[in-house]
């Protein structure tokens, strides 16, 4: 409860009307509905009697039992319409919430989840958590309020009848789902966990999905996917089980009520201390009560796998990763940061888990130097370029542009004088037109068609029907260079005042990798240019040529660089 109120909360508090009104029209229903079968036994019962010579007045329930049938209608509509904004109103609040508090996330902090993990936090568990409003606080209200109310008319027809209801009550409404939640909360945390393992085990198979084929191995996927299915299954299973046997135990309490305010009233009846429209009336009344009972039972059987889903977005969305990110945003000063000046790194270490991968490393670019970054796999060029963009936390050292220090500038600014081709930038699935005004969204039509000839791109483009072609999810209907071409058209567009290039030209043929860095001079003008590559360029792309070993840049000569390279 503590965990879905905080998740919840807010928005409650928000549309506390809409809430309320959620919930008096569930009681609505509920009333209309009981009271419609009383007065129904009681006007069966008394048109009945009627005929067998007591008198009775006809008009008034008759007329009672209509309005009542069509207020239950009326209401049981509004109820559905009410309680489901709330809940899907609630649903989408906290989805976007989370994703948005996850949009910020450093990518070393996303890094911690699986993909189908975080999939499975944003829409398995919070799709979850709406079973708590329809099928815990809304049943559970109703149940206290009219079971209460109830009671009491019953008690006022016979004591005994409305002290026996109140406790079976307590005991269907209140016990047996506590009881019930306890014994499945083990399970459901199963059945949320071995969901999203599911999840994450389609997304990866998904991802390798040729590799699996060409190496042999999608049987052992399978089986990885089978086992996920059966762990799920037999949580699920339990859940049932327990919810199964709980709604048995709660029929055996309902029908051993039916039992004693039968026979109660029966000796009542004959003793003449309640008369007989009366009594079958309430009895009716009492199962009209029981329509209430059923979804607290469902409800208590899932309140396990609801636990499980709050925690899990909690830990996502408030968690250690997110705490670190809240306090850097927090922490983040508002510095101005120059539209251009020298990049100069001090004394810069990183560490990935107390091992040095970059170690001191000094670098001063001026403004609209073009440098080149060469060095062995693994040695930490990406590093590098991560750190200046602010992604990769210094462990010491400082990073400043035009003298301002990167760790004073909030990102956004920050990106918007910096911008990274990262070797694994991606296409999202769109039209072409759309990927490229990511980086600008004010580009007209021309400006997009200049940059894809830059990119020699635009050949292409035109043959697959121009910048409206669509491109599918990855760029799926592009090749491997047609993808990074786009990617570096998108750079291109791109108004920061330093571009960072992380093996631009990988996946291009060598004439198309050297006619792109031959005219980047003239694409890049004043900007500053670091690329990072294992490519050999054209003499006069870069000013300089940088190594990178033992966590340090060495200046190269340009002839040097070639040999390296070649
Ligand atoms: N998130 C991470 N966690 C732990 N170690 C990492 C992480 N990212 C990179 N490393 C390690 O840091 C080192 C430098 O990685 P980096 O990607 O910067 O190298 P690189 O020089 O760009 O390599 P390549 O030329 O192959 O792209 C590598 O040994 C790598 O294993």
């Amino acid at each position: 409860m503590k965990l879905w109120w905080q998740l919840a909360g807010p928005w409650i508090k928000q549309h506390w009307r809409l809430s309320i009104l959620a919930l008096f029209l569930a009681l609505s229903t509920v009333f209309a509905g009981v009271g419609l079968l009383t007065v129904s036994g009681w006007f069966l019962t008394g048109a009945f009697l009627a005929g067998s010579s007591l008198v009775f007045n006809l008009f008034v329930p008759s007329a009672l039992v209509r309005g009542l049938s069509m207020w239950r209608i009326a209401s049981r509509y509004a109820e559905r319409v009410c309680g489901h904004m709330v809940t899907l109103d609630l649903q989408a609040e906290i989805r976007t919430g989370s994703f948005a508090r996850l949009a910020a996330f450093k990518p070393a902090q996303l890094a911690q989840y699986r993909d189908g993990d975080l999939l499975a936090r944003l829409i398995n568990d919070i799709e979850r958590l709406d079973t708590f409003f329809l099928l815990i606080i809304t049943p559970v209200f109703t149940a206290v309020i009219a079971g209460t109310f109830f009671s009491l008319l019953m008690g006022a027809a016979l004591p005994l009848m409305g002290w026996i209801l109140l406790v079976v009550l307590c005991l269907a409404a209140g016990v047996l789902p506590y009881l019930l939640a306890r014994k499945t909360a083990a399970a459901g945390l199963e059945v949320q966990a071995a969901n999203a393992e599911l999840r994450a085990l389609a997304h990866e198979a998904i991802a390798a999905h040729t590799d699996l084929l060409v190496f042999g191995v999608s049987h052992l996927a399978q089986q990885q996917f089978d086992q996920a299915g059966l762990r799920l299954a037999k949580a699920q299973q339990r859940v049932t089980q327990a919810g199964s046997f709980g709604a048995l135990i709660q029929q055996f309490l309902m029908g051993a009520l039916v039992l004693a305010l039968l026979w109660l009233g029966a000796n009542a009846q004959a003793q003449q201390e309640l008369s007989a429209p009366v009594w079958v009336g309430l009895l009716l009344g009492t199962m009209g009560l029981f329509e209430i009972l059923s979804p607290i039972m469902r409800g208590a059987a899932g309140l396990g796998a609801v636990q499980a889903a709050a925690q899990r977005i909690q830990d996502l969305t408030i968690g250690p990763a997110a705490n670190t990110q809240a306090k850097a945003v927090q922490a983040q000063p508002t510095a101005i940061l120059p539209a251009t000046g020298p990049l100069h790194l001090q004394d810069v270490c990183v560490a990935y888990e107390n091992q040095p991968v970059l170690n001191g490393l000094d670098l001063c670019v001026d403004q609209g130097q073009r440098i080149a970054i060469r060095g062995l796999s693994g040695t930490g060029k990406t590093t590098l370029l991560m750190a200046i963009m602010q992604v990769q936390p210094l462990s010491s050292g400082t990073i400043t542009y035009g003298s301002v220090n990167l760790t004073a500038v909030n990102s956004p600014l920050l990106y918007q004088r910096m911008a990274l081709l990262s070797q694994h930038s991606p296409v999202f699935m769109g039209t072409i037109r759309h990927n490229l005004l990511l980086a600008d969204p004010q580009a007209s039509d021309e400006r997009l068609w200049e940059v894809l000839q830059q990119v020699h791109l635009a050949n292409h483009i035109e043959q697959i029907g121009g910048l409206d072609a669509w491109v599918g999810e990855g760029g799926n209907t592009l090749s491997t260079g047609q993808i990074r071409r786009l990617c570096l058209a998108r750079i291109l567009l791109s108004r920061a005042s330093v571009w960072l290039l992380d093996e631009p030209t990988s996946g291009l043929d060598k004439a198309t990798a050297d006619a792109w860095f031959s005219n980047l001079q003239q694409v890049a003008q004043d900007r500053t240019v670091i690329i990072v590559t294992h490519a050999s360029l054209p003499s006069g792309v870069v000013d300089e040529n940088f190594i990178l070993a033992g966590g340090r840049l060495h200046p190269q000569a340009q002839q040097a660089a070639k040999k390296n390279t070649a």
